[in-house]
């Protein structure tokens, strides 16, 4: 599996080292890093942009640059890497037939991690055309992740719609619910306080599972009371239940426009 060469090493590319270090999963000195804004000082220990012909070493390439760049990205890198170097791609919406094409046929992977792999406790929805790539994948998420296989790629823009984007959702959240808070009179810091500490509790409850989200809500909302209150909002008419669907279904197009 090593050493891994991360084309990209930006916010997703430097969670997942972030969470392979900490987990012991591989080692900086198990990584081969490119990316013209990464330095030798931020991956003590990796291989930080060598000469290309230092490429062909890699077991595993993982791709973590923006897919608008990917093609451009790769164009010099593609004919120093060894035939049976395996990719994995985390990036949104490309295809894999298209990756592996560009990688000179090379077998593919596809990732769509979220960025709690950083503190080993992501999620990442896995597609890939061999099984010997779908086990590179496995070997590079399953440390800080929380895994699920897909067997048809086209769901990987509803894995991204419900998994790779949605911690963001969840943190806009946290900012309405702050804000809303300091509406009501709270100081803002009060408010922040709360309502940080609310919701990783609320996660955490969740996270040790055995109770349905349904069950946990059930347990916070009294019949009459200021909970069944906030809820005849959030779950009414233009509520979560109109939202979300509505909120994927962007991201899935997004998605969809992003692998054309
Ligand atoms: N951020 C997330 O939560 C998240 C989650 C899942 C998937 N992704 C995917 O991960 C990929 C990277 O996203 P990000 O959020 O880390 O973006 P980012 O902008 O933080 O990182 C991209 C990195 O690529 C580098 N780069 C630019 N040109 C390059 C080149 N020619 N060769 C090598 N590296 C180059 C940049 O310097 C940057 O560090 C995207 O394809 C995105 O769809 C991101
Ligand atoms: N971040 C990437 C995006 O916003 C992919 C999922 C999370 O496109």
């Amino acid at each position: 599996m090593t050493p891994i060469l991360l084309l990209g090493a930006g916010r997703m590319g430097g969670a997942l080292i972030e969470g392979w270090r900490r987990t012991e999963a591989f080692a900086l000195s198990d990584l081969i890093v490119r990316d013209p804004a990464a330095t030798a000082q931020a991956f003590p220990g990796a291989v930080v942009n060598p000469p290309l012909e230092a490429l062909g070493a890699a077991k595993v390439v993982l791709l973590a640059v923006k897919p608008q760049i990917w093609r451009e990205a790769v164009k010099d890198v593609v004919p120093h890497l060894a035939p049976d170097a395996i990719i994995v791609s985390i990036a949104a919406g490309v295809r894999a037939a298209d990756i592996s094409e560009a990688f000179g046929g090379r077998r593919v992977a596809r990732v769509m991690p979220t960025t709690a792999v950083a503190i080993g406790q992501g999620a990442a929805s896995l597609y890939a055309d061999t099984p010997e790539a779908l086990e590179a994948a496995k070997a590079l998420l399953a440390p800080v992740a929380a895994t699920v296989e897909l067997a048809d790629e086209r769901l990987m823009h509803a894995a991204t719609a419900v998994s790779g984007s949605a911690p963001a959702y969840l943190y806009a959240f946290i900012e309405a619910l702050e804000a809303a808070g300091a509406d009501q009179g709270l100081t803002p810091e009060d408010s922040a306080r709360l309502a940080r500490a609310t919701i990783a509790g609320a996660s955490a409850l969740l996270a040790q599972g055995g109770e349905e989200p349904s069950d946990l809500r059930k347990q916070v909302t009294s019949p009459g009371g200021t909970t069944a209150a906030a809820l005849s909002v959030l779950m009414g008419e233009g509520g979560f239940g109109d939202l979300l669907p509505k909120a994927l279904a962007a991201a899935v197009k997004r998605s969809e426009e992003l692998g054309s």
